[in-house]
């Protein structure tokens, strides 16, 4: 007998499966609408990945939620960004006035948008939109301790498994998490390098701006702290808990709350990307859920997208985070939507087909 897991162990539970009836009977609609078979492209497939986890042969995505998780980084005692920490709680309080890219992409489409502030040091006190889960000021510099305690890395995976609760029971058909938290690429960089075995070099990039120096000190700093946790990174939630930060383990969480609940997510770049990668290896059938919106331009990104063996929908030298690129990316999925449930088939439009 399987033994029924603890309440803090909802992660370890598989992915809800794909509905292959209806990705099949998507596909044989493809195959009868006017046009050439194939000649949508990627459209197509992505229409029928989405009839397999909507379990419908026309899926939709009228409803959509975005939720940004934010948190500050113990590791910026380190002089890892080019901007300072207050900008973290600061951008809370854009993203609350609708000042941010992620708020224009969200109220342009008519998106719902949440933010979650998991911990600031700059706290921006109550907001309107703004869902305070604050586990602490910051996370602890991973150069010398574990960035989470058990505690804390247990709230955020909750956080994230809260949000996308929030987005079901909201009726949204798809979930794209966004992320807000000054030297987050470093986490990332090296949860990543935590999890796959590369050396920081591959990994550290220039985030927000880091001239070559900044991002050699930075991939030193990332070195320091594999040496430091070298041995404990087997586990990937143990990686995760010493190596991430309070929204990458949030994002985790959604991740797979995402993968339990059968609700597409549409994964943004760089950050999110190294977030979902250390839930695809805490749950491995998490990966079905998982849609790829953008090649991010840090220079990072390729190397976590290959070992997802993910194909980005677009490449537009983005290098924001806060979901922007998987907002940017959400009209081609409406669009591939769109195509699917509208086309007339060969039949009903009295188009004749291919030879033979
Ligand atoms: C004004 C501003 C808005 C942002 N929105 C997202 N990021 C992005 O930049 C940060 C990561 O880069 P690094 O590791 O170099 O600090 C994250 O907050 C990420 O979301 C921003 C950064 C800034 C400065
Ligand atoms: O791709 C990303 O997510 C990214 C890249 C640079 C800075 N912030 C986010």
């Amino acid at each position: 007998m399987t033994p029924t897991p603890n309440e803090s162990d909802w992660w370890r539970q598989p992915a809800k499966p794909l509905h292959r009836p209806a990705g099949e009977a998507a596909a044989r609609r493809q195959a009868q609408l006017t046009k050439p078979p194939g000649a949508l492209g990627r459209l197509e497939a992505i229409a029928i990945q989405l009839a397999s986890m909507q379990g419908r042969e026309r899926p939709a995505l009228e409803r959509a939620q975005i939720t940004v998780f934010a948190g500050d980084h113990g590791v910026m005692a380190e002089g890892v960004s080019a901007f300072p920490q207050a900008v973290t709680g600061e951008m809370v309080k854009n993203f609350a006035r609708g000042g941010a890219a992620i708020s224009v992409l969200a109220r342009e489409q008519g998106v719902r948008l949440e933010v979650v502030d998991l911990g600031t040091v700059n706290d921006p006190g109550p907001l309107d939109g703004v869902i305070r889960l604050r586990l602490a000021p910051s996370t602890a510099n991973f150069t010398s301790a574990p960035a989470m305690t058990e505690s804390q890395f247990e709230q955020a995976l909750a956080a994230g498994r809260a949000a996308v609760a929030r987005a079901a029971g909201a009726g949204a058909q798809l979930f794209i998490a966004g992320e807000m938290g000054i030297g987050n690429t470093t986490a990332a960089a090296a949860l990543a390098c935590g999890l796959i075995g590369l050396p920081a070099q591959l990994m550290a990039g220039p985030g927000t701006g880091l001239d070559a120096e900044g991002v050699a000190r930075k991939a030193a700093v990332i070195d320091r702290a594999l040496a430091c946790h070298a041995g404990q990174l087997a586990e990937p939630a143990e990686a995760l808990r010493r190596l991430g930060g309070f929204e990458l383990a949030a994002i985790a969480g959604a991740c797979i709350a995402c993968a339990q609940k059968g609700l597409p997510m549409l994964v943004d770049g760089f950050i999110v990307t190294a977030a979902a990668l250390a839930a695809v290896r805490m749950q491995p059938t998490v990966r079905d859920w998982l849609l790829f919106a953008h090649a991010s331009a840090e220079p990072g990104h390729g190397h976590l997208l290959q070992m997802l063996g993910a194909q980005p929908l677009i490449d537009l030298n983005l290098r924001l985070g806060e979901g922007s690129g998987a907002a940017v990316a959400l009209p081609l999925l409406r669009l591939a939507c769109a195509l699917h449930n509208g086309m007339a088939t060969f039949a009903e439009a009295g188009v004749s087909e291919k030879h033979g």
